[in-house]
């Protein structure tokens, strides 16, 4: 290329100019970027209980951090089995009372509505006379593709027989469950990235007086809402469905006068049981999604709902956008928190969205 000096004699005022004007800002972008770098930006994990937020939390620890270490993943190790016993007992009271009735299917009254039919009885007697894990964990994946009881994902629940021997590697404490009480913190710089402080809180009801303490200064909101939780009511309330509960979360927490300038990035999680619900349950089941008339059948009808709940979600964000607050940058990703890749990919979305934000308001671009 040559020297910048070598060129400027056969450049014109107007050129050199423009060419000051530019590495002024170069130098400009460099010296603020340098001093932000160690400023970290705020990030807060906000959802309803079990839409994921731990998930990403630990995502972030596995791929940003050093990952779990031997001890907490032996302390997991406890967690795992009473996730699995939890939801065999839930499994197994609904039996019982699936024994007592007449009915061809028993509906659990609790918060994961379980169908649960007659082979699983036949299962469950096998596994009473000691014949393996494997046949009542595919039993069990069936089951909780649709309710998503805690560790029972469909191939996770196929691993049952693994898991009881050697629970404790880093997949297995994605797929626990512990629900979240009070605050967690953590700082991570993604690669040669900013540097980030991340917040996870407790989403049930009971924790959400808490968040407000977090509410100054936030970078980005990050709003996780389950995707294939349309069918399912919430642990702490049987009479709410838990993608209502999410809209009205939504719905207050851009209305809360600290977020006027804040990035609003909608993680509508758990597409991977989403893909799959979605072919057994009817969209339409949500009172919110009542108007939903599916298109087709397969990849495509996937698709097009995933797109049907995307636009609720958009509207409720635009229903909010008013002159205060009309800057607010707006995301929304499709994600699985359990998978890796899948979310290292967003992290890097979201982190060049927001650099791109924060150099736009700079006026840098
Ligand atoms: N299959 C699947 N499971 C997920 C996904 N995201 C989270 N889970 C599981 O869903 C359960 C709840 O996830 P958490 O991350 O604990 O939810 P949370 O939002 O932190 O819940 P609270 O702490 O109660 O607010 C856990 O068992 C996770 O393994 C996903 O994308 N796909
Ligand atoms: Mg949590």
């Amino acid at each position: 290329m040559g020297s910048v000096c070598g060129k400027d004699q056969q450049v014109s005022p107007r050129e050199l100019e423009e060419r000051v004007q530019a590495e002024r800002i170069d130098q400009r972008i460099r010296r603020e970027t340098k001093a932000d770098k160690d400023v970290p930006k705020k990030l807060l994990l906000l959802g309803a209980g079990e839409s994921g937020k731990s998930t990403i939390f630990k995502q972030i620890k596995v791929l940003f951090q050093e990952g779990f270490a031997d001890g907490e993943r032996i302390n997991y190790k406890t967690v795992i089995y009473a996730n699995v016993f939890q939801s065999m007992k839930i499994l197994l009271d609904g039996l019982q009372e699936f024994a007592q009735s007449d009915q061809e299917k028993y509906t659990l009254k609790a918060s994961n509505k379980v169908q649960v039919g007659e082979s699983l009885r036949v299962k469950t007697r096998e596994l009473g006379k000691g014949q393996g894990m494997v046949a009542i964990g595919e039993e069990l994946a069936e089951v909780g593709g649709r309710s998503e009881l805690p560790l029972l994902t469909q191939d996770y629940a196929k691993k049952l027989e693994l898991l009881w021997k050697d629970p404790a590697v880093q997949e297995d404490v994605l797929f626990a469950r512990v629900r979240t009480s009070g605050i967690v913190e953590t700082t991570f710089r993604p690669g040669r990235s900013d540097l980030y402080k991340l917040y996870d809180v407790g989403g049930q009801r009971n924790e959400r007086k808490k968040w407000i303490h977090l509410f100054e200064g936030v970078t980005a909101v990050i709003f996780c809402a389950a995707l294939s939780e349309y069918d399912q009511t919430l642990s702490e309330d049987e009479n709410t469905n838990r993608m209502v509960e999410a809209r009205d979360l939504f719905d207050w927490v851009l209305k809360q006068s600290c977020f006027k300038e804040t990035s609003f990035l909608l993680f509508l999680n758990k597409f991977d049981l989403f893909e799959q619900k979605i072919h057994k349950v009817p969209l339409s089941v949500c009172e919110w999604f009542s108007d939903y008339k599916p298109v087709s059948t397969g990849r495509a009808e996937v698709s097009h709902a995933y797109q049907y709940v995307e636009k609720k979600f958009r509207e409720v964000f635009h229903k909010n956008t008013n002159a205060g607050n009309v800057r607010r940058v707006f995301q929304v990703y499709r994600t699985t928190a359990v998978d890796k890749t899948l979310v290292e990919k967003t992290f890097n979305l979201v982190d060049e969205a927001l650099t791109r934000e924060l150099l736009s308001r700079g006026g840098f671009i």
